[in-house]
């Protein structure tokens, strides 16, 4: 059985993403709000509004901090960005609701998203995402990476030099391979569970485009930087 063992390189590479991923985080004062504002509807969106467009700052800044990102060609730079924005909020927001949350502030936000106009069929598939985030427990290298290689990711729609992405993906993924063996040695199938996370995530983009169409015919409001990633009004 051969020794899986983290290279100098590969943990210089590790210690980069993790503290891209912990220095971008939601501002306290928006998640502090979720307790005080009361429940209509209409408040309840106003604060999701808020809290995504605070989750795209922070991809935004998480992504340039990425090594290799910033010498990629500017249109792939913005095409990586549009095309895994969803994706990415999803995965933030599913560690953010299953881990760092005080306990009752998980039931606060449940209720208030349960409440915010949105309809069932997307708050469905939404949870049972957001469950099963949860229940593989990962650790904060193992969230920071999954969502870096989720941002790498070559197929993205317009994106021009795709081995470009690949040459920065590759590296990642060969990575969080070698820690997912060193974290979870009882469990051989863990890393393949942590990709199929990812699959799970691309039906999302599905329910998420949906969820922005139905919201526009309600003429809901959205920030400038939400329309401007999702290409909105
Ligand atoms: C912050 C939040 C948390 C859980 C569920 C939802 C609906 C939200 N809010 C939004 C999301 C979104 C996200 F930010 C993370 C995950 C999944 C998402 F649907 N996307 C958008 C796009 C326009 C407006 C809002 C209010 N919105």
């Amino acid at each position: 059985k051969e020794k899986v063992a983290i290279t100098k390189e590969q943990d210089a590479l590790m210690k980069l993403i993790v503290e891209a991923y912990n220095k971008h985080q939601i501002p306290q004062d928006v998640t502090k709000k979720l307790l005080q504002e009361q429940y209509s509807t209409e408040e309840n969106f106003l604060l999701l509004t808020e809290i995504a467009t605070s989750q795209v700052q922070v991809l935004v800044e998480f992504t340039k901090n990425i090594p290799g990102f910033l010498s990629l060609d500017h249109e792939d730079q913005i095409a990586l960005l549009k095309g895994s924005a969803v994706e990415a909020m999803f995965l933030r927001s599913a560690q953010v609701f299953s881990r760092k949350m005080p306990k009752g502030h998980t039931e606060v936000l449940e209720e208030r998203i349960r409440k915010s106009g949105i309809s069932e069929e997307f708050i469905t598939p939404l949870f049972n995402f957001y469950k099963s985030v949860g229940e593989l427990h990962m650790v904060l290298e193992e969230q920071a990476l999954l969502t870096a290689i989720t941002i790498l990711t070559p197929d993205r729609p317009y994106v021009r030099d795709q081995q470009a992405v690949e040459r920065l993906q590759e590296p990642m993924v060969e990575l969080l391979k070698k820690l997912c063996v060193l974290q979870h040695p009882q469990e051989p199938q863990y890393f393949a569970r942590l990709l199929g996370r990812l699959t799970e995530l691309r039906t999302l983009n599905h329910y998420h485009a949906e969820m922005l169409t139905s919201w526009r015919v309600n003429d809901h409001k959205f920030t400038p930087l939400l329309c401007e990633i999702w290409d909105v009004q």
